[in-house]
């Protein structure tokens, strides 16, 4: 039985890792850290790495017609048992350096740019537009890829043409624009608002397009709930708003401002967190996520 460890470890994020399995193959191996507040909590999400895992699949499964993808198989002899479940096998690709976000409602680094332009990279947005506002229609907003630790930059579309070439730029446009609308229509008609994502894209051998890393996670995309939705106001994240508010409250002793640490969470946080996973999984793909597999003994 092949080992993670079997596998050098190529790149690593917040809470994810990817390993080189052979010259085409790598293993995307998500954690069970969560990130709050710019901080990786020391308090591991059971089953978190898994249901994103899970929901990566179900995604790039439905949304197969508009676009090729990078996932082999969520459960190959390859893919070591320690990590069943939350790892992917994927074909590797020639990354391109772009972070592709969608955007369908304003908030984060998108309305701070708009509050100071009147713009989101180089996009005019009309006037009067609020926290969480809904966007006449979602907009394509790229940014450069950050290290480790620091916040992506909103660029241009132009910036995307001079770097990769006009019929490239607007091909990820097109493509990021078609896949978020269809999954954001996916996701409001089970009550779940998608409010932003991030796609990663890579040439195959072919240079043909392909979607990589994970893909409209409450990772790598804003999840609201539809209910209770009010622009005007910081939205509720469907996932991690008992994590946020139990940080930001008096009973974690924790002072956001102070850059120390955040404490380790309650039981009852993490718990409360884990079911939220698990609803935003069963809700949106219609499975159940007793179904997905598990790491072997
Ligand atoms: C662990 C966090 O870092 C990333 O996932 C970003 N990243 C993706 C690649 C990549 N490279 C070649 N082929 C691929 N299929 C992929 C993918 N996905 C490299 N870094």
């Amino acid at each position: 039985m092949v080992a993670l460890a079997d596998y050098p470890q190529i790149a690593a994020g917040k809470v994810r890792q990817l390993h080189a399995v052979d010259d085409e193959h790598l293993l995307l191996v998500a954690s069970d850290r969560l990130s709050a507040y710019d901080h990786v909590l020391d308090t591991p999400i059971p089953d978190k790495g898994r249901v994103l895992t899970a929901m990566s699949v179900y995604w790039f499964e439905l949304l197969a017609d508009l676009v090729p993808n990078h996932l082999v198989s969520a459960d190959d002899p390859r893919i070591p048992g320690e990590v069943r479940g939350r790892a992917l096998l994927v074909r590797r690709l020639e990354m391109l350096p772009v972070e592709c976000v969608a955007r369908g409602y304003l908030t984060g680094s998108g309305l701070a740019d708009y509050q100071r332009t009147g713009a989101v990279c180089g996009v005019e947005l009309p006037a009067g537009l609020v926290e969480a506002s809904q966007l006449p229609q979602p907009i394509f907003t790229p940014a450069t890829k950050a290290e480790l630790g620091d916040h992506d930059e909103n660029i241009s579309f132009d910036a995307v043409a001079a770097q990769l070439g006009a019929e490239r730029a607007e091909q990820l446009r097109e493509v990021t624009l078609r896949v978020y609308e269809r999954a954001a229509e996916h996701a409001r008609g089970r009550g779940v608002i998608l409010a932003d994502t991030k796609f990663e894209f890579g040439l195959a051998p072919d240079g043909s397009l392909v979607l990589g890393d994970e893909v409209l996670t409450p990772d790598s995309s804003r999840y609201w709930p539809a209910d209770g939705y009010r622009p005007g106001q910081v939205q509720p994240s469907f996932d991690k708003q008992y994590v946020r508010n139990w940080l930001t409250s008096p009973a974690s002793g924790w002072d956001r401002a102070s850059d120390t640490p955040p404490p380790s969470l309650p039981a009852d946080v993490i718990a409360a967190t884990r079911d939220r996973y698990v609803e935003a999984y069963e809700r949106i793909t219609g499975r159940s996520f007793a179904d997905w597999p598990t790491p072997a003994a």
